[in-house]
């Protein structure tokens, strides 16, 4: 049976003592409500991960970062190496991030490798792929995805993979479930195209606008096995609000 996933990405927001209070909120929420059989993972700033694992140790809720690089170790300077970030107790890690290809140059076969150094040092990737406004309004949505996930998926890719719509990130415009419905059928038959058998499950979110109204909607659609939220991440309640939301499978 698929775990839905539930992730929070805190972009570049988070001071160590709003950090702290913001988990602090999720934790208490959680002992009073446990989301039983859902991941739960968050993904604060480089900055605050060694601040917060003390605090996540032993609880429902993981620790991602929001990026990493591809060499284990060297001459790179102001760059995170996965080993370093599992020595800290992160255990997932986002790559390819729309915000990374459009101010970091960020491309297919970078994040490519870098999905094989994470897994190779025991983190779980999760791969964002989706289209821009323009290549959507161009009619080339389906073509940049499945060329995303030829090339940004390596061989053997085990982790997640993140639908965010490029255009829907920070708008407060979701696409629509229908919407969402079709374009998840041709991540996975393109998914199933490249990894045969374990394509069927590889887990698919969807990422863009997900808030506490839209949630139960999204998360209803047979194959999206959770969200990357953005936004909403950042404010406890519409966070809990959407890991709750995860219809019972
Ligand atoms: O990583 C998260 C996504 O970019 C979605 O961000 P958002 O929920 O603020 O639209």
């Amino acid at each position: 049976m698929t775990t839905p996933i539930i992730v929070g990405n805190w972009k570049m927001n988070g001071l160590s003592a709003d950090s702290a209070d913001r988990v602090k909120s999720l934790l208490a929420a959680l002992a009073e409500r446990p989301a039983t059989g859902t991941e739960i993972v968050i993904c604060p700033p480089f900055t605050q991960l060694g601040l917060l694992a003390p605090q996540l140790k032993g609880t429902p809720v993981a620790l991602g970062a929001q990026n990493c690089h591809m060499d284990e170790k060297g001459a790179h300077t102001g760059d995170i190496a996965p080993g370093m970030l599992t020595d800290l107790g992160v255990s997932h890690v986002i790559l390819g991030h729309s915000e990374r290809r459009r101010d970091h140059g960020e491309v297919d076969e970078t994040v490519r490798e870098k999905a094989v150094a994470a897994a190779k040092a025991g983190l779980t990737p999760i791969v964002c792929i989706g289209e821009t406004e323009d290549q959507r309004q161009s009619g080339e949505a389906q073509d940049t995805i499945g060329w995303q996930i030829k090339g940004s998926l390596p061989d053997g890719f085990t982790g997640v993979v993140a639908y965010e719509p490029v255009w829907a990130i920070g708008t407060g415009l979701a696409a629509t479930p229908d919407d969402i419905k079709s374009t998840v059928a041709f991540i996975r038959a393109e998914l199933v195209r490249q990894f045969g058998e374990s394509g069927k499950t590889l887990r698919i979110l969807y990422g863009g606008s997900v808030d506490a109204g839209n949630a139960a909607s999204i998360l209803a659609i047979p194959d999206v096995a959770g969200a990357l939220v953005g936004g909403a991440s950042l404010k406890p309640d519409a966070f809990l609000s959407i890991v709750y939301a995860v219809p019972a499978r």
